[in-house]
């Protein structure tokens, strides 16, 4: 039997696109970021020994992306109020922030106030002190972390969604201010779900009142692989990132290009998600695991 060997190639050609297209699709971060991690610079050509300042590195995020900076040899700035250390930033990633954890029907407004002071007016005004630096150097990059709810709605985190799409929107808008400055990147970078203490550190519905159910991270994405990912998108000045697992990365897309679609699925898990709550039990078990009680 004589085989035709172009067609064999085209067909091996086809199934390897092909299977890279679904490796996009069902990956753990947008198609920009999932292409920079395969086809762009490595954090090791580009942010080697560059002075980082990370706002929140005390867990979390912030703690991993300490680690993952540190072994590429940059040089940490922990805190800086003095004027000689804000002009030595090269890479100012705005992390520190909490979340929310309560209906709004129920929610003080100093709460509202809290979340706002810390994700956005913080984020905004330690900006503020870094970027006057980087212009004049012309170069220099600002990533802030911000969350899918950045841009997504999802129950039990009105005001923290809130302040986050603030943030959104500030740093869409001040890039656009920047032109000129073509080497200083800003970049939002978006991420679902990931291991950390933010549940346990959640706002609830009354400012010092703290969480009182346990959260299940064993869905969540590993912290190490988000930081990972975030230090590609940095190398190739990704402007913004989203970096979840799926379901979560699927529903990015459909918010993105299907809202009504999109809003179909959310007021469905939405309501369970609610049910969840308002029965004592973790807000997103029966998703993914068996419910937990208060006490687990
Ligand atoms: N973990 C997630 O699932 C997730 C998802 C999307 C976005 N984020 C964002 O990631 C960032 C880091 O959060 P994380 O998940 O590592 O949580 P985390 O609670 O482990 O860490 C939060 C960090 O922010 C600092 N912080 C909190 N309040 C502060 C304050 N008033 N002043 C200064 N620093 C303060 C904490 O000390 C800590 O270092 C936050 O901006 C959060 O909104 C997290």
């Amino acid at each position: 039997m004589d085989v035709c060997w172009s067609c064999v190639i085209v067909l091996g050609i086809a199934v390897y696109v092909f299977t890279q297209l679904l490796r996009f699709v069902f990956g753990d971060a947008d198609l920009t970021l999932l292409w920079a991690e395969k086809f762009g610079s490595t954090p090791e050509s580009k942010l080697r020994g560059k002075v980082v300042w990370i706002t929140g590195a005390s867990s979390g995020i912030g703690e991993e992306l300490a680690y993952q900076f540190s072994a590429l040899g940059a040089r940490l700035v922990l805190s800086a109020r003095r004027e000689n250390e804000l002009e030595r930033i090269d890479v100012l990633i705005n992390n520190g922030g909490r979340t929310q954890r309560s209906l709004f029907i129920d929610t003080d407004v100093d709460v509202y106030e809290a979340l706002m002071e810390l994700n956005y007016l913080g984020t905004i005004s330690v900006t503020k002190q870094v970027l006057p630096h980087m212009m004049r150097r012309g170069s220099g990059i600002i990533a802030t972390v911000s969350s899918v709810v950045g841009f997504v709605g999802a129950p039990l985190a009105t005001g923290y969604s809130a302040s986050k799409h603030a943030v959104q929107g500030f740093f869409k808008c001040l890039r656009t201010e920047l032109t000129d400055y073509p080497n200083i990147t800003i970049s939002t970078i978006c991420p679902g779900p990931v291991i950390s203490s933010i549940v346990h550190n959640a706002f609830t519905e009354q400012l010092e009142k703290p969480v009182s159910t346990s959260s299940d991270q064993t869905h969540k994405m590993s912290t190490e692989r988000c930081v990972h990912l975030i230090l590609v998108g940095l190398a190739n000045h990704v402007k913004e990132m989203w970096i979840a697992q799926q379901p979560f990365l699927l529903f990015c897309y459909l918010w993105q290009y299907v809202p009504t679609l999109a809003w179909y699925f959310t007021n469905i898990l939405g309501k369970k998600r609610v049910q969840n709550f308002k029965a004592g039990l973790d807000a997103d078990s029966g998703y993914f695991s068996k419910p937990k009680n208060k006490n687990t």
